[in-house]
């Protein structure tokens, strides 16, 4: 049972707050101002605090910002009797989950805390103790992940458009899930679709549905992803590969709300909230003229930027833990300190993704229970790929310069090195991408049929 701390100098108001809790089976402490309230953070028991802004002496945004160093983490939900623009954005500011007006309805603060509670669920230690649930759940410890879950928690009751961008495998899936699970919507249904996985001429049919005869194949009516997402979220990965004609489409849905089947003649209303994803930049590629400028527009209304795996301090060991707690069912394999370095050592361009992958295969090809560098195969697999692969001189190799130039080691002829690139850069996209080909195809910038033909000309399986 969560305790909650009631931070007010109003002894009437909190009790009555207080009784609310009790009733919404929370157990409650209660504190007359601001020292009082973060004196009882002491014992680090306290789960939620529910904080006056108008307080005696230090104020409710004193407590917040004491609170962010003293409770890291902790969330807290601000009341107020006077919320004005600014207040609400300091009280942001300073890391409050929420911010409630006075009067405060029953309803409305019981979806409050519960979505507090939950969307912070996930940055507690504890959480990654508990497997059955961890498959769902975004784990992080780190300080741009933790404001990545605050500003879930901050926008998933709108109902606006949401952008979710960052690099392959950051976990933007995740985030759409989470948006959905602490909506209003969290009853209906979350329906996923891989705007890139799905040849450009089938995507009209998947997403708006075809009547009978439409086309050759179509056989029966089918009623497609967006009426299929009716009352729910409505999850477009990768929209940012999905053909200019697709679009207008959806641009013309989002702003009509109702969609059209392919040979259809009546539109249909559709109620839904769209996430959408892409790990490309956007701007890029409305300056390149390969995205609709008004449907960035229109989905950037709110953006979630997910940081890269690399740049979460302490997530690597955090989710490497996670993971081999998740898939050693049950055997105890631990990492060795030097594996667990070259793990934290590593840059991670597939991000959690990669470092899934990576914990599963070294769980697999580790024997005992240590898992060593050796099992983790980070940068052999390139490497050796080049080694074999090279039948000329030396293989090719390019590092960045401090400048943000290339230096490339290589005196052969310019085909091989670039046959030497390609070929490892193949492979390396294949084994990051876990073996699925549309994902490898979407690391290098290829078509699938680009990638189809190169790997028949590598002769990569
Ligand atoms: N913070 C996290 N905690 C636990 N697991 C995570 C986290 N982030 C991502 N994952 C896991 O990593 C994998 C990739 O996540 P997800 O599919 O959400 O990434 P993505 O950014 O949507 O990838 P892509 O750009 O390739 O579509 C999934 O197995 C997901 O469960």
């Amino acid at each position: 049972m969560a305790l909650i701390l009631i931070v007010d100098d109003d002894t009437a108001f909190r009790m009555t707050l207080a009784e609310t809790l009790d009733d919404l089976g929370y157990q409650v402490r209660q504190a007359g101002s601001c020292e009082a309230g973060l004196a009882s953070l002491g014992d680090g028991a306290i789960d939620l605090a529910l904080v006056d802004l108008r307080l005696p002496g230090d104020d409710g945004l004193a407590f917040l910002r004491t609170a962010a160093t003293t409770a890291p983490g902790l969330p807290c939900i601000v009341l107020t009797a006077y919320a004005s623009g600014s207040n609400t954005i300091d009280a942001m500011r300073l890391g409050a989950f929420d911010h409630l007006t006075k009067p405060v309805g029953r309803d409305e603060l019981a979806q409050a805390l519960a979505r507090a509670l939950r969307a912070h669920q996930p940055a507690v230690a504890e959480a990654v103790d508990d497997d059955t649930q961890a498959g769902e759940q975004m784990l992080s410890n780190s300080a741009p992940m933790r404001a990545i879950f605050k500003r879930i928690g901050l926008v998933a009751d709108s109902d606006n458009s949401v952008l979710v961008l960052g690099e392959t495998g950051t976990g933007k899936e995740l985030v759409a899930q989470a948006l959905h699970a602490n909506s209003a919507r969290a009853a209906g249904p979350f329906v996923a679709v891989n705007c890139a996985a799905i040849p450009a001429e089938l995507l009209e049919s998947e997403l708006f549905g075809h009547v009978k005869g439409a086309f050759s194949g179509a056989a029966s009516d089918r009623l497609g992803r967006f009426r299929e997402a009716d009352g729910g979220t409505l999850f477009l990965d990768e929209i940012g590969d999905m053909a200019l004609p697709t679009q207008a489409k959806i641009l013309r849905v989002l702003q009509e709300r109702e969609v059209t089947p392919v040979g259809g003649r009546q539109a249909v209303a559709v109620d839904l909230r769209v996430v959408a994803a892409t790990h490309r930049d956007l701007e890029a590629e409305v300056a390149a003229g390969r995205f609709r400028a008004d449907l960035w527009y229109r989905l950037q209304v709110i953006t979630i930027k997910l940081p890269p795996l690399r740049a979460r301090d302490g997530d690597v060991a955090l989710l490497a833990a996670h993971f081999l707690r998740q898939h050693a069912h049950g055997r105890a394999k631990r990492l060795a300190p030097a594996a667990l370095a070259a793990l934290q050592g590593h840059p991670w361009p597939g991000n959690v993704r990669e470092l899934r992958n990576t914990i599963l295969r070294a769980i697999a090809l580790s024997e005992g229970d240590l898992i060593d560098v050796e099992h983790l195969g980070l940068d052999a697999a390139p490497a050796t790929e080049a080694a074999t692969a090279a039948t000329a001189t030396a293989p090719v190799t390019v590092a960045a310069t401090p400048a943000g130039t290339a230096e490339i080691d290589w005196d052969g002829p310019l085909d091989r090195a670039v046959e030497l690139l390609e070929s490892c850069m193949l492979r390396r996209a294949l084994a990051v991408a876990d073996g699925n080909r549309s994902e490898a195809a979407r690391r290098l910038g290829l078509s699938r049929q680009q990638l189809y033909r190169k790997l028949a000309q590598y002769d990569i399986e």
